[in-house]
């Protein structure tokens, strides 16, 4: 591909990003549903500019609290999060990526609206095996980010949940045993895209984070709707705008 590395040229376009010289941030926050990226740059961001509509995953970027800040969707699933992320991160520069997500439940402890920081990523995703890597890979957080999102959570007196999460390629599974073997292994929860952006991250040498609500509870068949998923995770979001 013929991109300038890095080159922060907001009028260079790939076939998922058009910015048509808006800027992108260094730090973006990521939330699968490009409707929760709109959400958050009309409640909480002045000064927007829209950067991109290209297939209708939205992008935004403005300031908050004075500081510059992007959000975008990325789809559902590692395909789709690990080349939007590719792109932002290597042709528009962006440095601190945060996955703002919904996830399902697994360990008895967790609640609906409960908020999880992924210190690591399992996954049943073949997402790694491009590196030809002589062993296994334990898919993590950026420290630094973490560190951030705890602080920040702790100013604002809100309790959070940190571990080890499931990043998976399968939302209806047919092998009804998968999620139980996952949780006896201690993984709090399910969702599909942040073992993907951890390792585009590492790959690049800049930092991710990802920031979950728990949008329903797996083994006890609670959930949350449509509507809440988009616009209801504030407590997650105004973690997450912190970091910028
Ligand atoms: O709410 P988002 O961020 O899309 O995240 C979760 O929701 C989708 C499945 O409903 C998957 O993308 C999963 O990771
Ligand atoms: O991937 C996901 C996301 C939310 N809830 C689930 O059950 N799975």
């Amino acid at each position: 591909m013929n991109y300038t590395d890095n080159g922060r040229n907001f009028f260079t376009e790939t076939p998922h990003i058009k910015p048509k010289g808006a800027e992108i941030a260094e730090t973006i926050l990521l939330p699968g549903d490009p409707l929760r990226a709109q959400f958050i740059a009309e409640t909480y961001l002045e000064d927007v500019v829209e950067f991109n509509r290209v297939r209708g995953m939205l992008g935004y970027t403005g300031t908050y609290n004075g500081n510059r800040i992007s959000v975008m969707g990325t789809g559902m699933g590692i395909p789709s999060m690990s080349l939007y992320s590719w792109e932002l991160i290597h042709v528009f520069g962006v440095k601190n990526l945060i996955r703002i997500g919904s996830a399902g439940a697994i360990q008895d402890k967790l609640n609906l609206y409960d908020i999880v920081f992924a210190i690591g990523a399992s996954t049943d995703s073949n997402y790694a095996k491009q590196y030809h890597l002589p062993g296994y890979y334990s898919i993590t957080a950026s420290f630094d980010l973490l560190e951030k999102a705890k602080q920040t959570a702790d100013r604002q007196g809100q309790a959070v949940h940190i571990g080890n999460v499931l990043s998976s390629d399968i939302f209806y599974n047919e092998d009804s045993t998968a999620l139980n073997k996952w949780s006896e292994m201690g993984i709090l929860c399910a969702e599909m895209e942040t073992a993907g952006l951890y390792m585009n991250a590492a790959r690049a040498g800049v930092n991710a984070l990802s920031i979950l609500t728990i949008s329903d509870h797996i083994f006890r068949e609670e959930a949350t709707t449509p509507e809440e998923r988009q616009t209801s995770f504030t407590q997650m979001m105004e973690i997450a705008l912190e970091l910028a």
